[in-house]
């Protein structure tokens, strides 16, 4: 039978490193086989992007497709309420331990998800792996996205080393730890006291020393943290990131660096805003897509040198 599928195409020597990076971005379609064309590999996706093409198939394609779902770690999260199908992804994937079911989206101050256990093990905790680094995390307890697994890298590589970073809005730590590789110190802080558990957890785990989680409110961050002296502040709040936007301009140094992330549909709707402040964006691109009409954008932003 043919059928028309979206692919990524790319030389054969980096198939690897592309496998990896679309299975932690959730968008690699495992229900088919990597199609060889001459010297090159195409990969089935699950969505449309910037660089797939449509490809027609016919020969690869395995006689029960999986159901689309996310995966972090060793839970894959369906969108479809079907026990059925979740039994059939448990059977066929060694790694899922448990398939889950997302009753909510991402919703409330700590942007979590309630779930409903379709298969497997009934837990919503489990042991991710990014770049080396391990993370526990609990899908119902905090937030916490692999998709953004690459942008965390391409902080890391702007940094220089020594840095005094301030991440206002932590989560289980993925950005903080990440970046504590190249940082001096670390301040990483959420309002979810479960994210910040899991965070400590984090810290331990992958020995950074440099990294001290604190139970806090962003807003306030500006009475216990020294103004002026951060060279890199990471705001990842991004349906909401407005009413801390000062707080991160008094935190961070003439000079130094504030990565705002933002869910927008239109490129630049942030700008009006960032630009009331001492501050040039050096850069606005988008992290990965959210919905049809929305995308999870980052602003890189220097506070001016008066
Ligand atoms: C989108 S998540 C980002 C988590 C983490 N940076 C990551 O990339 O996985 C936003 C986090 O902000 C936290 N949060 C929401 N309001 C906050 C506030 N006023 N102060 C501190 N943290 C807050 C939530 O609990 C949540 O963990």
């Amino acid at each position: 039978m043919k059928q028309e599928q979206w692919c990524v195409r790319v030389p054969v020597r980096e198939g690897e490193p592309m496998r990896r990076q679309l299975l932690s971005d959730g968008v690699l379609d495992t229900s088919l086989k990597p199609i060889r064309d001459g010297a090159f590999l195409l990969f089935p996706v699950t969505e449309p992007a910037r660089g797939t093409e449509r490809w027609e198939c016919e020969t690869n394609v395995k006689p029960t497709p999986l159901p689309r779902h996310d995966l972090v770690g060793g839970i894959a999260i369906m969108q479809d309420d079907d026990a059925e199908a979740a039994e059939i992804l448990l059977t066929s994937r060694p790694s899922i331990h448990t398939v889950l079911h997302a009753e909510t989206p991402v919703s409330g101050e700590y942007r979590t998800r309630a779930f409903r256990v379709l298969a497997g093990v009934p837990v919503t905790a489990t042991e991710c792996t990014e770049y080396g680094m391990r993370f526990k995390i609990d899908l119902e307890a905090a937030y916490f996205s692999a998709r953004l697994a690459n942008e965390r890298q391409r902080v890391v590589s702007l940094m220089k080393e020594g840095e005094r970073v301030c991440d206002m809005f932590s989560g289980v730590g993925p950005f903080a730890i990440a970046l504590a590789e190249k940082a001096g110190i670390v301040f990483a802080g959420d309002i979810n006291p479960g994210a910040v558990l899991l965070m400590e957890e984090n810290i331990r785990l992958n020995r950074c020393h440099n990294v001290i989680p604190m139970l806090a409110d962003a807003l306030h961050l500006g009475d216990v943290l020294t103004e002026d002296s951060f060279d890199r502040i990471i705001m990842n709040l991004p349906m909401s990131p407005v009413p801390f936007f000062e707080t991160a301009v008094r935190l961070v140094r003439p000079g130094g660096t504030i990565h705002l992330y933002a869910m927008q549909e239109d490129e630049g709707e942030y700008r009006e805003m960032i630009e009331g402040y001492p501050c040039t964006i050096t850069g606005e691109r988008q992290v990965r897509s959210y919905s049809a009409a929305q995308h999870h954008a980052v602003y890189d932003i220097i506070r001016t040198i008066e």
